[in-house]
C-alpha cells in the first residue's frame, strides 16, 4: 500500500494542500489566497463555496506537482480554521449564509446578555470556554435569529451547521457525512468536554436544535471518503484536528507539560495537561488536544488574535516594508534608546484580557520614532503577549513540571529576530520546528498513523526536528524593564469592557 498522505490545511487566509511521503517529507504543495469580506465594521466573513472550490484546486494541484493519482494516496487529513460558522442545506449542500469567522465580533450583545443572565460560569465549566464572540455557539444562534426562515428550516431537520472542517467533510464526501472531531467541537460553546457531548442543557440556552449539529469522531477515525469524480478515485478521510490541536500535535507535544506556539495571522499557545482537565484561573481556555482511541487529552490554550496580522499591516496599512520577511531586518536597526510599545489591539485583545471594546495604541513615540521603532515594536508585541500566555498557563498548572522548552512554528516563526526576542523576553529556549507546516503534519499523521502506513505516537515523536534552538541572552534588568513597559502599555489600552 502506498505511503503518501495528503493534508489540507483551511486556514483564515488562504488554503492549503501539502503532500507528504512515507518519510513523512513535504513533497509537494499547493495554495490559493480566500477572499476576506468585512461587510460591516466587526463582521468578517468568507464565502463557503469559495473555501470549497480552493480546497479542491489546491488538492489537485498538490497531485499534479506531487507527479501523483489519487490512488496513490493512502489517506486524507484534514486540519482547519477553528470556529468558524457555516449553515448549509441538508439535501442540497447550499450555503444558507456566508461563514461567521472566528474573528467577527457580530455577537459580542449575544455574549453580554448571557453575561448578564450569570451563564458565564455554566458554559465555563461545561466548555472550558468564555462568553466570547471568536466561539461558534453565539454565531450560531445570531444565524437563526437573523437569517430568514433559518429557524423554521433547522427545526424541520434540514439544516447542518457545521465548523470548515465538516463543511469540507460534507462536501468531499458528496453529501453523505455530516461530521467533526472533538478538538472542533470543543470550539463550539456547545460541546460538554468533560462528557464528551454535545450539551442539551447550553443548546437550550442559546436556543439551537440539536437535529443541526454533526456527530462527533475521534481526531484519528473514520470520516468517508471522497466522491471518485472529484480527484479521480475514492481517498480515505482518516484524520481531522483544528489547526492549533494539529500544530500541538504536528509538534509532538504529546506529553504533558510540553507547549507549543504558532505563530501565523493570529498566535496560539497550547499546554498539554494530559488526561486530566486542568481548569484556568487565569482566564485561559480548556481545550481538547486531542482524543485518540476514546481517549480525551485536555490543553490549555492561550489565544492573541492579532500576531502575523500586524506584520501585515506594517506593509499593507504602513507600507513601511514591502514584504513580511523585511520587518526583522528593520526592527534590528531600531534605537535601543528608545522604548515605543505597540498593543495590537486591532480587533479587542484576546487571552488572558479578553477585551473585546479595545483597539490598538502605540506608547512611547518621540520626534526621533521612524519605521525601524514601529517595526520592532509589532514583532515584539508578539513576544510580550506570548509571556503573558506562559505566565498565566504556568500559574494555573502549578505544581507540575512545565517543559522549559517552547515549540514554535507557523508562518511567522521563520522571522529569527522575532523568535530571538522571543526567547529573551519568556527566559525560555525557543525550539523552531524544521517543518513550519507543523499544523499540515498533524494532520497528516492522525490520517497517516490511523491508515497503518505512518508511525506510532512514540516514533513520531522521536523523529520530530528542531531546525534552530533561540537561547535567552538579554540582561534581566533589562528584560524587566522592557515588561515593565508593556504592563503599562497594557493597562492603558484596556477599557474594561
Ligand atoms: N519572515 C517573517 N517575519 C514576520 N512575519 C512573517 C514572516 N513571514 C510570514 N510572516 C507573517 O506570518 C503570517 C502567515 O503565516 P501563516 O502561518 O501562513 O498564517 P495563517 O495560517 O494564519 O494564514 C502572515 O501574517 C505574515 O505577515
Ligand atoms: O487559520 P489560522 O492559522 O489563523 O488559525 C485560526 C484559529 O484556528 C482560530 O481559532
Amino acid at each position: 500500500m502506498s505511503s503518501y498522505v495528503l493534508a489540507i490545511d483551511q486556514g483564515t487566509t488562504s488554503s492549503r494542500a501539502i503532500v507528504f511521503d512515507g518519510e513523512m517529507k513535504m513533497v509537494a504543495s499547493a495554495q490559493r489566497e480566500i477572499t476576506q469580506s468585512y461587510p460591516q465594521p466587526r463582521w468578517v466573513e468568507h464565502d463557503p463555496q469559495e473555501i470549497w472550490q480552493t480546497v479542491v484546486d489546491v488538492v489537485r494541484e498538490s497531485l499534479e506537482n506531487a507527479k501523483l493519482e489519487a490512488n496513490d494516496i493512502a489517506a486524507i487529513g484534514i486540519t482547519n480554521q477553528r470556529e468558524t460558522t457555516v449553515v448549509w442545506d441538508r439535501d442540497t449542500g447550499a450555503p444558507l449564509h456566508p461563514a461567521i469567522v472566528w474573528q467577527d465580533r457580530r455577537t459580542a450583545e449575544i455574549c453580554e446578555s448571557l453575561r448578564a443572565d450569570g451563564y458565564e460560569k455554566l458554559f465555563s465549566a461545561k466548555t472550558g470556554l468564555l462568553l466570547d464572540p471568536y466561539f461558534s455557539g453565539t454565531k450560531l444562534r445570531w444565524l437563526l435569529e437573523n437569517v430568514d426562515g433559518l429557524r423554521d428550516k433547522a427545526e424541520a431537520g434540514s439544516v447542518c451547521f457545521g465548523t470548515i472542517d465538516s463543511w469540507l467533510i460534507y462536501k468531499l464526501t458528496g453529501g453523505k457525512r455530516h461530521l467533526t472531531d472533538a478538538t472542533n467541537a470543543c470550539r463550539t460553546l456547545l460541546y460538554n468536554i468533560t462528557e464528551n457531548c454535545w450539551d442539551d442543557e447550553l443548546l437550550a440556552i442559546l436556543g439551537i436544535p440539536p437535529s443541526l449539529l454533526p456527530d462527533v469522531r475521534d481526531c484519528a477515525d473514520e470520516f468517508g471518503e471522497t466522491t471518485p469524480d472529484l480527484f479521480g478515485a475514492a481517498i480515505p478521510i482518516l484524520g481531522v484536528a483544528g489547526d492549533q490541536q494539529a500544530a500541538t500535535i504536528g509538534n509532538a507535544c504529546f506529553a504533558p507539560g510540553m507547549m507549543k506556539s504558532t505563530y501565523g495571522t493570529g498566535c496560539f499557545a497550547l499546554l498539554n495537561t494530559g488526561v486530566e482537565r486542568v481548569n484556568s484561573s487565569h482566564r485561559m481556555l480548556t481545550t481538547i488536544a486531542y482524543r485518540l482511541d476514546g481517549v480525551t487529552t485536555y490543553a490549555l490554550e492561550g489565544s492573541i488574535f492579532i500576531a502575523g496580522a500586524a506584520v501585515q499591516w506594517l506593509r499593507d496599512g504602513l507600507g513601511i516594508i514591502s514584504k513580511a520577511s523585511e520587518a526583522g531586518e528593520l526592527a534590528d536597526a531600531a534605537d535601543e534608546e528608545q522604548q515605543v510599545y505597540i498593543v495590537p489591539a486591532f480587533t479587542g485583545l484576546g487571552a488572558p484580557y479578553w477585551d473585546a471594546e479595545a483597539r490598538g495604541a502605540i506608547f512611547g513615540l518621540t520626534r526621533n520614532s521612524g519605521p525601524a521603532e514601529i517595526a520592532r515594536a509589532v514583532l515584539e508585541a508578539v513576544a510580550y503577549q506570548t509571556m503573558d500566555l506562559l505566565f498565566a498557563m504556568k500559574r494555573d498548572w502549578g505544581g507540575h513540571d512545565v517543559e522549559t522548552v517552547l515549540r514554535v512554528d507557523g508562518g511567522m516563526a521563520a522571522s529569527d529576530w522575532t523568535m530571538q526576542r522571543l526567547a529573551d523576553i519568556i527566559s525560555s529556549s525557543v525550539d523552531r520546528a524544521a517543518i513550519l507546516e507543523t499544523t499540515a503534519l498533524g494532520a497528516a499523521w492522525l490520517a497517516g498513523h490511523k491508515a497503518k502506513v505512518w508511525p506510532d505516537q512514540k516514533e513520531f515523536a522521536e523523529r520530530w526536528n528542531c531546525d534552530r534552538r533561540f537561547e535567552p541572552s538579554m540582561s534581566e534588568s533589562n528584560r524587566q524593564a522592557k515588561i515593565a513597559g508593556w504592563r503599562d502599555a497594557v493597562s492603558r489600552t484596556l477599557t474594561g469592557g
